[in-house]
């Protein structure tokens, strides 16, 4: 309740919020089976239920020593009314309350009503259009969106006129989080998989985002900070000059998300200026994607097996004007990502999972689920420290190499001497290896062991990143870029190309608000003196080796047993 609240009216009042946690408070002491099981029994069991409630959640609040200054009782009666949902037609606080009880439903609870043997589809379809019925209309979006059960997603009745789509004002989407909540609820089953799934249980993927949270940041006072900021960079072209350190991830499938995929991705950044990566799994080609805007797109490159048409793709980007190339080195097989593995593409999504440009041209029978598989499927594992040579041959000395998923401070050392121009310190969002290192943690492990690889390539990162002071404690501890992949989509799913705009605006701001706290006003300001990092600094490896610490003992010496 308290999520879909915080979605709903972010800005509830205290008795709202009280009453929203104090739904349903105790109802098991008085079961639905203590009265008859008709409708008649079912109304009055409901209204008793909610007096019941009421007083009890009242007399809880006006008695507990724990809740200093007691709530006055205006306050308490407030909340009690609310929990008796009194005056719904005119009340917009119980109204409020009634949308976010008929979201939870839809969301926790009606999976359960399609198990049941003895409700059927006419039943199912009641029950949606009086949860429909009772909701207020800008709140529909989400209930209508929710995914139906296989046998009614057919049924005309559902296609009343009343349920069509409508979508939240972008305006009132405030942070990413908001733009992930919403996809979590709005996003058709599959494409909802495909963007959330991460390799088995998840532990990189989560420690992307909660590592951040473990580095303090130590703000400076006192220091005019009125003045505009500007956040303009280069980023891997000295000539050319991006809005921001932020940019677009590679990202594949972007049709998946809308019918426009990535074409609505590159005009945001081109609106913007800002740095987009283009993947090599796009669902549109190189070309149709460069023909959008004019701002630094780079390509990221999946070797092919097919080594023909990789070398095509790379002799193409010089004429198309693409910066670089990124050489994605974290996924030579792709993750075990159950959730995608789960969901199987929908009869009309079939055609949006083509990648022009990968190898992978359709679902074959028996592998409906598993899109990061298929398009997996062409990637050359043999790929090695010697290809990147080759790469150079193909896109001769204008366009720059860089490494995406570096993850070990020797692996960074080692592209540095392999002249490679940039690295990107990925696990590929956590999709990739689980428990790999989250990648604020490799930029300390460069700072500590390699720091010379700062001057001698750019190090772009990404991986959890959801608040501007995210992205001003990676710039602080070295990153040139920062990149962006899922919460695109998110923007990108929900209002296309305004969505993806939205987003990097929204990171944008909290990025130079970050940066006003701890006052400063320009990027060339940023060091690592402004992260105090000690929670986290006893997960940095001491060096390069690939030696343990203690653990001496090795496999393969000769047993005496
Ligand atoms: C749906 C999805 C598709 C992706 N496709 C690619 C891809 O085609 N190539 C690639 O190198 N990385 C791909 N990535 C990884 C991103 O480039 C990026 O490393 C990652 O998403 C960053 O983490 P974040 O999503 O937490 O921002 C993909 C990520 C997602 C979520």
């Amino acid at each position: 309740m308290t999520r879909w609240l915080a979605l709903r009216k972010p800005d509830a009042s205290p008795a709202l919020q009280l009453a929203c946690r104090a739904q349903h408070f105790r109802r098991w002491e008085l079961p639905r089976s203590s009265y008859p099981m008709t409708r008649a029994g079912y109304l009055t069991w409901r209204s008793k239920q909610k007096s019941v409630a009421a007083s009890q959640v009242a007399e809880l609040l006006a008695s507990s020593e724990a809740i200093q200054p007691p709530l006055p009782k205006e306050e308490i009666d407030r909340v009690a009314a609310l929990v008796r949902k009194e005056n719904l037609k005119n009340d917009e606080e119980t109204q409020i309350l009634e949308d976010v009880a008929c979201l939870v439903f839809l969301d926790d609870q009606f999976d359960d009503f399609e198990s049941k043997p003895e409700i059927d589809q006419d039943k199912i379809v009641g029950i949606l259009r009086k949860t429909w019925g009772k909701m207020s209309a800008p709140y529909k979006t989400h209930g209508r969106s929710f995914p139906l059960p296989p046998a009614c997603q057919s049924s005309p009745q559902l296609q009343h006129p009343k349920m069509t789509l409508s979508k939240p004002p972008l305006s009132s989407l405030l942070s990413t989080h908001d733009f992930h909540q919403l996809s979590l609820t709005t996003l058709p089953p599959k494409p909802l998989a495909f963007l959330t799934s991460t390799a088995t249980d998840s532990h990189t993927h989560r420690s992307n985002t909660t590592t951040y949270s473990l580095l303090l940041l130590r703000p400076r006072i006192l220091i005019p900070v009125h003045k505009p900021i500007s956040l303009c960079t280069t980023l891997l072209s000295s000539s050319f000059l991006c809005s921001s350190p932020i940019y677009a991830s590679a990202t594949s499938l972007g049709k998946l998300f809308h019918p426009r995929g990535e074409l609505e991705i590159a005009e945001a950044c081109s609106n913007l200026n800002i740095a987009q990566v283009i993947s090599t799994s796009a669902s549109f080609t190189l070309e149709e994607i460069c023909s959008v805007g004019n701002h630094a797109k780079h390509f990221q490159l999946y070797m092919d097996k097919d080594r023909e048409n990789s070398k095509k793709l790379l002799k193409s980007l010089q004429g198309l004007g693409v910066k670089s190339v990124w050489l994605t080195v974290d996924a030579p097989v792709m993750g075990k990502r159950e959730a995608d593995e789960r969901v199987p593409v929908a009869e009309e999504d079939k055609e949006k999972v083509l990648a022009p440009m990968g190898g992978t041209s359709c679902i074959t029978e028996g592998e409906e689920g598993a899109l990061g598989r298929v398009m997996g499927s062409y990637v050359d594992a043999s790929t090695c420290w010697d290809d990147i040579k080759w790469v150079r041959e193909q896109v001769g000395e204008e366009v720059k190499i860089v490494l995406k998923g570096v993850q070990t401070g020797a692996d960074a050392k080692k592209a540095m001497r392999e002249g490679v121009d940039g690295i990107v310190l990925s696990n590929h969002g956590g999709r990739s290896l689980d428990t790999s290192t989250a990648t604020i943690l490799l930029l300390l492990e460069l700072q500590k062991n390699c720091p010379e690889v700062f001057d001698k390539m750019e190090v772009m990162i990404d991986g959890g990143v959801m608040r501007g002071t995210d992205v001003f404690k990676a710039l602080c501890l070295g990153a040139k870029g920062v990149g962006i992949g899922r919460g695109v989509l998110c923007g990108l799913a929900g209002y296309g190309r305004d969505g993806v705009s939205r987003y990097f605006e929204i990171l944008s701001k909290e990025l130079e608000t970050s940066m006003r706290m701890c006052g400063v006003t320009s990027l060339d300001e940023l060091h690592p003196g402004f992260v105090n990092t000690r929670a986290v600094d006893h997960l940095i490896p001491d060096g390069l080796g690939d030696d343990h610490p203690y653990a001496k003992w090795k496999r393969g010496g000769k047993s005496k047993l």
